[in-house]
C-alpha cells in the first residue's frame, strides 16, 4: 500500500471498534484519527464533517468513515461539494467506487461487514485508480 498517502479517518461510536482496528493495521505515518475516541454514544456528523473537510481541502488524499450502517456518515460527508463518499459492503464495490466514481471517501457499515472485509475494502479503495474516460464525464456532472 502506498505509504505516501495521507488518510483521514473517523467514526461514531458504532464504528469505533473497526476504526481502531484499521488504525492499528494501516501505516501510522499516513493516517490522522478525527475521532470518536470511545464507544460512548456520539453523533456521526461530529466526525464525518471534519474528515470530509480535511479531504475536501486537499490536506488529505482519502477519507475513511465508519458507523453502524454507513448511511449517516455517507449522507453527511456528501453534503460537502468536493466529496464523493461511497458506502461499500464488499470489495468489488470499493474497487468500482474508485474506478468509476473517483470516490475520495469510503464509508464502512461496521454492523454489517466483517473486519476482514473492511480491511480488504480499504486496501482496494486505497490502491485502485480512477479510470477516467466516460466516467470523467459523469463525475463532472455530479455537482448541482
Ligand atoms: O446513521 C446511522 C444509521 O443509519 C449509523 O449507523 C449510526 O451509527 C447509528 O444510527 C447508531 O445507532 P445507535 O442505536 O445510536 O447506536
Amino acid at each position: 500500500m502506498n505509504t505516501n498517502l495521507k488518510i483521514a479517518i473517523g467514526s461514531d461510536h458504532a464504528g469505533f471498534n473497526y476504526k481502531q482496528a484499521l488504525l492499528g493495521w494501516l501505516p501510522q505515518a499516513t493516517i490522522k484519527d478525527f475521532g470518536t475516541y470511545s464507544t460512548d454514544s456520539t453523533d456521526y456528523p461530529d466526525f464525518a464533517h471534519p474528515v470530509a473537510s480535511a479531504v475536501e481541502s486537499g490536506e488529505f488524499d482519502f477519507g475513511i468513515l465508519v458507523c453502524g450502517s454507513a448511511n449517516g456518515v455517507a449522507i453527511t460527508a456528501n453534503k460537502h461539494q468536493g466529496i464523493r463518499a461511497a458506502i461499500c459492503w464488499q470489495t468489488e464495490l470499493a474497487s468500482l467506487a474508485r474506478r468509476h466514481n473517483n470516490a475520495n471517501i469510503i464509508c464502512i457499515p461496521e454492523r454489517f461487514v466483517s473486519l476482514d472485509d473492511a480491511k480488504s475494502m480499504v486496501e482496494t479503495f486505497l490502491t485502485t485508480d480512477f479510470e477516467g474516460g466516460r466516467h470523467a464525464n459523469r463525475v463532472g456532472k455530479m455537482a448541482c
